[in-house]
């Protein structure tokens, strides 16, 4: 493995943040890195914004598939690094600068020292949304290799390096996010009788939508609701006609989506009388759980141990992945990987630590030779 060349790709792949389904940069030089490793036996096939990438096996009898995400954050990054984002508007805070190269890795390795089995490494757009695992599985291209198991990874800025972490059953959460557009009269600030002032009634179900989760889930149950954006008015003498609230639902099972959904289309129907408006609500798009395989789960310990990384047992998260959709359909997990990061998942002064690289390629391959 030639740790140098892979941070320098790491480092280029940072600087290239793009939103889901427009990783048009990003899938192109990850052509050129799978190009430079002139293996003759690995094929490149584009999928959307995305790869799959096909490394024969020797002699097989079985498809492992390991997934790594591609896609950026509408974050603008302020790291300080030399290697900061050159798209100013986006940021890979994420770490899906990190999951790509890992995978390439992996697949140079897996490519230089062939298993009996095929490999499929998966570079998958739009984690962020609107969701790639899904179209992606359903695709016939997909299909076609019949893949056995599956896995990928997450980095975890809480976690060291050198160190890894999963669990049997729930590790992610459903998602579904939520649109909700409000209309109603604006007029002139100093007669607000005249009006039906739209920014007082999104800040008003801002607070309302919370007592959801405290009143009408079950306490040893679990679900968030946050709404990230708020737009609203054109300038600060004139009531809003208008306001758009934009956020995400998080449960631990599908069934409290459900609940959530019809509690808040409740509110929306009482909102509308009592503030006289309409509300549009849209959910977007929504992830199914990531839910591990147990005996997947307990062979990677094994396998990581025998690596020299500590294994960690994890607790479940509120963090959505579509990489759920795949477990859906296939026998596998998905894991944590620690890049000790002061500042969080989606922070604009996320730093992992570029050692975690290393650690993450060794498990990895660990795991398709173990598989
Ligand atoms: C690992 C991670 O941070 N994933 C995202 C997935 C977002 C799904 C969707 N856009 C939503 O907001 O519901 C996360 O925010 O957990």
């Amino acid at each position: 493995m030639n740790i140098e060349k892979l941070l320098a790709t790491r480092r280029q792949l940072h600087q290239i943040p793009e939103l889901g389904f427009q990783e048009f940069k990003t899938q192109a030089l990850l052509i050129k890195k799978i190009e430079e490793m002139g293996r003759s036996n690995i094929e490149i096939m584009k999928w959307k914004t995305g790869l799959f990438v096909f490394v024969k096996g020797k002699n097989p009898t079985k498809t492992i598939a390991y997934r790594s995400d591609i896609d950026g954050l509408p974050i603008k990054e302020d790291t300080g690094l030399e290697f900061r984002s050159e798209h100013s508007e986006n940021m890979h805070a994420c770490g899906h600068d990190l999951h790509m190269t890992i995978a390439l890795g992996a697949l140079e390795h897996i490519s230089e020292q062939p298993i009996n089995d095929n490999v499929l490494f998966i570079f998958q757009p739009a984690e962020e949304g609107p969701g790639g695992a899904e179209p992606m599985l359903a695709s016939e291209t997909f299909k076609n290799w019949k893949v056995d198991s599956i896995f990928a990874l997450h980095i975890a800025p809480e976690l060291p390096v050198g160190t890894v972490s999963s669990r049997e059953g729930l590790l992610f959460a459903n998602t579904s996010e939520l649109f909700l557009d409000f209309t109603g009269k604006g007029g002139h600030a100093a007669y607000p009788h005249l009006t039906k002032d739209m920014i007082v009634t999104a800040s008003s179900f801002v607070t309302q939508l919370q007592q959801i989760i405290s009143r009408k889930i079950d306490p040893l149950d679990s679900g968030v609701i946050t709404i990230g954006k708020m737009t609203a008015g054109t300038v600060q003498n004139i009531i809003a006609e208008t306001a758009r609230l934009e956020g995400t639902i998080r449960t631990l099972q599908p069934a409290t989506m459900e609940i959530i959904k019809t509690e808040l289309e409740h509110i929306i129907r009482g909102f509308e009388i009592v503030y006289d408006c309409k509300i549009d609500v849209d959910y977007g798009a929504m992830y199914y759980q990531v839910s591990n395989q147990g005996e997947y789960v307990n062979r990677f310990a094994e396998v990581v141990g025998k690596e020299g990384i500590e294994y960690v047992e994890a607790n479940a998260a509120m963090t959505g992945e579509d990489f759920g959709y795949f477990l859906k359909e296939i026998p596998g997990f998905m894991f944590w990987l620690g890049v000790d990061s002061p500042y969080g998942l989606h922070h604009s002064k996320l730093n992992p630590d570029e050692d975690a690289i290393k650690v993450g390629i060794n498990a990895v391959t660990a795991m398709i030779r173990d598989l």
